[in-house]
């Protein structure tokens, strides 16, 4: 909850006067266009494990004021990378319900409704995910674009406990789920880049995958989302809503991502 903010005088612009990698290399999040993009034969089907938590199990739900965020299991891990990435937490980013358009990164310069981030942290090599933060192989993070569409049941899972964590620094538990859920059913086609973390202290720590196909999610579970969450704790007399959680696209020079997909 430190000092930042998406709007006004600690806004993203102010962020590297405080955080002084914000302002620095390997920035994210990043714009997906042609003239960018390379395939990789290399780039292998994303593998999970340990993603089906069962409902014995209970994930804290909590509002850190900046996003909504739900701790995982560190038995849940990411295969088919050079080393295993642990989950460490998952949260969201979006727009607000006049502009629904709040992803991070972005297709041909169009946002998606939202932004799904499950973060991991090198477990091979690092004793947790506080120690890897700041490491360049320490983190991993999956990246799901979320789109309006049918009612999503997984999304509805954690959604249907907002009202229990509408203010900064509430928490909540929910039982294990299938997490697999919220991502979308083709893990083998993905943007893959080295960036960083898009909130400060934006550590340039971070190996990007960001799937090709966006999950979707109905109108109603998008207004819950914009609606619902609050930055500020239940007793402040000034409440700012929760929105436009999401950082501006960074510049991308010289540079290229690969992709596991032909066009
Ligand atoms: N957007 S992100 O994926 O780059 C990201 C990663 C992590 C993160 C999480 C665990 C370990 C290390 C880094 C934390 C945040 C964050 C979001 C809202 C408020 C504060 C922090 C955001
Ligand atoms: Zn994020």
């Amino acid at each position: 909850g430190s000092s930042w903010s998406y709007i006004g005088p600690d806004g993203e612009r102010m962020w590297p006067k405080k955080y002084p990698f914000c302002g620095g290399v390997f920035q994210s999040p990043i714009d997906f266009h042609n003239d960018i993009l390379q395939y990789d034969s290399t780039l292998l089907p994303i593998k999970l494990e340990g993603y089906d938590v069962p409902f014995t199990e209970e994930f804290v739900l909590t509002n850190n004021g900046h996003s909504v965020q739900m701790s995982l299991s560190p038995t849940m891990s990411v295969g088919s990378l050079l080393s295993k990435y642990s989950a460490a937490q998952l949260h969201l980013h979006w727009g607000n319900q006049k502009k629904q358009e709040g992803s991070e990164h972005t297709v041909g310069g169009r946002h998606f409704a939202a932004e799904l981030h499950i973060v991991h942290y090198n477990s091979d090599k690092y004793p947790d995910f506080q120690t890897a933060s700041d490491k360049a192989d320490g983190l991993a993070v999956l990246a799901v674009l979320i789109e309006i569409g049918s009612f999503n049941p997984s999304y509805e899972k954690i959604f249907s406990h907002f009202q229990e964590v509408k203010y900064k620094d509430e928490k909540t538990l929910i039982p294990g789920f299938n997490v697999q859920g919220l991502l979308p059913d083709q893990l083998d086609e993905y943007y893959r880049y080295e960036g960083s973390l898009t909130t400060p202290p934006c550590y340039p720590s971070v190996l990007w995958t960001v799937f090709r196909k966006p999950v979707q999610i109905s109108e109603k579970q998008l207004l819950d989302l914009e609606t619902a969450l609050y930055s500020t704790q239940s007793n402040d007399p000034a409440p700012l809503e929760m929105v436009n959680n999401f950082r501006r696209v960074q510049e991308f020079e010289e540079r290229l991502v690969s992709v596991s997909f032909r066009q």
